[in-house]
């Protein structure tokens, strides 16, 4: 489904932050990316976004080069992934409810099909009893909740989160951990840059280990290092 071939990105201060990445990613597959904080983990997922491009190499999306998309066509792109990051990203003006529906009103949803759905995805994620909350009146895990059933809601063929629990405690990390896997269950992709070592060796799904912007570890059951696996 995805496929960095020889993928290089040079920042314009000339930094070199991932380096002849070569990885394939399969639909329905649950990833970690791992690394030392500038490894180079967000500039993956920015170059998988289109955010950024790279200096070399080819991305491809279903055999799709996404390196050529163009600017006007990035939107429609995006709409096959669904995006968590760290600190929510919730629109503040707008109820649980509300942001999750304007995610679909975003991709055209009539209003009955929003009606129907977000509901739904609310009730996934626990979160049924606060869609009339404002962002501010929830805790750091309901914020991230709202932010997961959000990033499902267009039913995306795969769920890219950078370090989703980076800002929360471990009671709370897993909780959310636990909704990201039944969503991969339901056959969605999940690729998580994160640093939580526990939930890696926890989970014990395929690791992907960057250093220096160079993948050093590919392990289809890894736990975060080399010295730190499940006895
Ligand atoms: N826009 C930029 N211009 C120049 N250098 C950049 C830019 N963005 C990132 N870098 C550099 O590239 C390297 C990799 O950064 P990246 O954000 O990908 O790391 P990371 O593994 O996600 O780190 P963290 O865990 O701290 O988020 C870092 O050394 C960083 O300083």
């Amino acid at each position: 489904m995805i496929e960095f071939n020889n993928v290089t990105k040079v920042y314009k201060n000339e930094f070199t932050a991932v380096k002849n990445i070569n990885l394939k990613i399969e639909k329905g597959e649950f990833l970690f990316i791992v690394g030392k904080s500038g490894a180079g983990k967000s500039t993956l997922i920015k170059l998988l976004l289109r955010e950024i491009n790279p200096t070399e190499g080819i991305i491809t999306y279903n055999n799709q080069n996404i390196t050529k998309i163009r600017k006007r066509n990035i939107a429609e792109y995006r709409r096959n992934i669904g995006f968590i990051f760290q600190d929510y990203r919730l629109l503040p003006k707008l109820t649980v409810y509300e942001n999750v529906a304007f995610a679909m009103e975003m991709i055209c949803c009539n209003a009955k099909n929003i009606r129907r759905e977000v509901p739904l995805v609310l009730s996934m994620v626990g979160l049924s009893d606060k869609a009339k909350y404002y962002p501010d009146e929830l805790s750091g895990g309901e914020q991230q909740r709202v932010a997961i059933a959000r990033a499902v809601i267009n039913k995306p063929e795969t769920i890219i989160a950078d370090e989703p629990t980076g800002n929360l405690d471990q009671e709370t990390s897993k909780e959310i951990m636990k909704i990201l896997t039944e969503i991969n269950k339901r056959g969605t992709a999940v690729i998580m840059a994160t640093h939580d070592r526990e939930i890696i060796n926890q989970y014990q799904k395929r690791v992907i280990e960057l250093k220096q912007g160079v993948i050093i570890r590919d392990m289809k059951t890894g736990g975060y290092s080399n010295d730190n696996k499940k006895a």
